[in-house]
C-alpha cells in the first residue's frame, strides 16, 4: 500500500500535538514520575515514592523517599530540570530526594538599599532565590572576592564598606589599598573610618608597615589583658584591611630585587593578617581578577573562611578562588557564588558612587587626618569595662 508523504506530515502533527496536550495536562508529580520511569530511576521497577509537598513563599518543593540503593545521578537530574521554567534545586538527604522549584528567576538586578540592615559586623552579601545573604565578619573574619574585569567585584567591595560604615561608624577603621591607583576608593578617603587610602606598591607597603606594628601592639596588649579573642572580649573596635586586585602585589619575574622584597612583605603581613590577626580584630578583604596559586598567598587562601566568585575564566581558577566549579559558568554582571560551608549563586547588591557618597557624607571627617579619633589605634579596647590606662598602655 502507497502513503502520500502528506499523511506521514500529518499523522506525525497530530501524534506531536497530541503529545503536547497530554504533556500540559501532566500535573508537575505526573511529570516528575514519568522522568523517574523513562530514565529508569527505579528499584524493581518502582520509582521513588512521594512523601509531602511543600509550598513555601519562594519555591514548592517536593519530598520523595529515595528506595535503598538508588542513587541521583546526572541523568535523572538533568531530564527533572528540564520539567521546569524557572530554577529548580535537586538534592539528597538522609534517603530521600528533594526537587525544589522556585517560584522566579534570579533578578539581574538588586539594589544595594533594599536589604535590610543587620546589626553587629554583618554585611548584606547578595540575593539568593530564597532571600537575601549575609556575611558576618564575626564568624568569618576574612574574604576572598574574585572575578574577571567588569564583573562586580569593585561594586561588591563599595556595597561591603558602606554596609560596614553605616552599622558600625563608631567602631570600624578601615585601610584600602587600591592597586587600581586609587580610582575607585580614592574618593572615600575623607571619611573619618577610612585610615588610609594606598594607590601603588610603595603606599601598599607603608600601610602594612603600619598595620603590623598595629598587630605587634595589640598582641601584646591582649596577652597583657589575657584576652585571647576580641570577639568575646568585648573590645568593639575592628580594623579592616580592604585590597582592591592583590594579584597586583605579588612579587614577578621582571621585578627588581628591592620591589620584590616590597611584595614579599606584603604578602607576609597579608598572611599574617589572616593567620593571627583575626582574633585580635583585623579583617582582610582580598580582592582579585585572577587569583593564582602564585599571586594568592597561601595563608591567605587557607584562612579566608568566605569566597566570593564573580566570572572567572575557568574551572581552575573557579577552584583556586573558592574550591569550587562554577564561576567559569556565570555570564551576568553583578552575578556570584558566594561559598562557605554552603555555596550559594548570588545576585550582588549594586550601588553607585554617588549614592554611596551621598549616605556617607554624614561620616566625612571633622578633623585633619590622624587627630581625634580618626584612625586612632589608641582607640582599640574601648569597652564600658576598659579603663583609659589601658588603652593609653595599649598605644
Ligand atoms: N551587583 C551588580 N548588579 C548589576 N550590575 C552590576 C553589579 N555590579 C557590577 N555591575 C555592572 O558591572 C560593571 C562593572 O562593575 P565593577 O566596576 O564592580 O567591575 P570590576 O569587576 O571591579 O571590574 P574591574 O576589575 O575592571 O574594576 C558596573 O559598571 C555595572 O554596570
Amino acid at each position: 500500500m502507497y502513503f502520500s508523504p502528506d499523511v506521514f506530515y500529518w499523522s506525525g502533527l497530530l501524534a506531536y500535538l497530541g503529545y503536547l496536550s497530554t504533556r500540559r495536562s501532566l500535573t508537575t508529580k505526573e511529570m516528575i514520575r514519568l522522568v523517574f520511569v523513562n530514565t529508569k530511576f527505579t528499584v524493581n521497577e518502582k520509582p521513588p515514592k512521594l512523601i509531602e509537598v511543600y509550598k513555601r513563599d519562594h519555591y514548592v518543593e517536593y519530598e520523595y523517599l529515595l528506595p535503598f540503593g538508588l542513587c541521583l545521578n546526572e541523568k535523572v537530574t538533568e531530564a527533572l530540570t528540564q520539567i521546569f521554567t524557572k530554577p529548580v534545586r535537586i538534592y539528597t538527604e538522609h534517603s530521600k530526594l528533594f526537587i525544589r522549584a522556585y517560584n522566579e528567576d534570579l533578578p539581574t538586578e538588586v539594589n544595594h538599599d533594599s536589604f535590610p540592615k543587620r546589626g553587629g559586623w554583618q554585611v548584606p552579601l547578595g540575593l539568593t532565590l530564597e532571600g537575601p545573604v549575609y556575611h558576618n565578619f564575626e564568624k568569618r573574619p576574612h574574604m576572598i572576592v574574585a572575578g574577571m574585569t567588569r564583573y562586580g567585584k569593585s561594586i561588591l567591595l563599595k556595597s561591603v564598606l558602606t554596609s560596614l560604615i553605616e552599622t558600625n561608624p563608631d567602631n570600624l577603621r578601615v585601610y584600602i589599598i587600591d592597586m587600581k591607583g586609587g580610582l575607585e576608593f580614592g574618593r572615600f578617603d575623607h571619611l573619618r573610618q577610612v585610615v588610609k587610602v594606598g594607590a601603588d606598591t610603595s603606599e601598599a607597603k607603608e600601610i602594612f608597615e603600619e598595620v603590623h606594628a598595629e598587630i605587634e601592639k595589640m598582641m601584646k596588649w591582649m596577652r597583657q589583658k589575657r584576652i585571647t579573642n576580641v570577639v568575646k572580649s568585648g573590645v568593639k573596635q575592628r580594623t579592616f584591611i580592604i585590597i582592591d586586585e592583590g594579584a597586583q602585589l605579588a612579587p614577578a619575574p621582571f621585578m627588581d630585587k628591592e620591589e620584590k622584597k616590597a611584595m614579599q612583605y606584603c604578602q607576609y603581613v597579608m598572611s599574617e593578617i589572616t593567620r593571627v590577626a583575626g582574633a585580635l580584630g583585623y579583617r582582610l578583604i582580598y580582592g582579585s581578577q585572577y587569583p593564582t596559586a602564585d599571586n594568592l598567598p597561601r595563608q591567605v587562601k587557607q584562612n579566608a573562611d568566605g569566597g566570593v566568585s564573580f566570572r572567572l575564566p575557568t574551572k581552575t581558577a573557579s577552584l583556586v578562588a573558592i574550591d569550587d566549579t562554577g564561576s567559569e559558568e556565570l555570564t551576568i554582571p553583578g552575578r556570584a557564588i558566594y561559598k562557605t560551608s554552603t555555596r550559594e549563586e548570588i545576585q550582588t547588591p549594586l550601588i553607585e558612587d554617588d549614592n554611596m557618597l551621598s549616605r556617607l557624607d554624614k561620616y566625612k571627617r571633622k578633623e585633619p587626618k590622624g587627630e581625634g579619633n580618626n584612625g586612632n589605634v589608641n582607640e582599640v579596647g574601648t569597652t564600658p569595662d576598659t579603663k583609659r590606662s589601658d588603652l593609653v598602655q595599649f598605644g
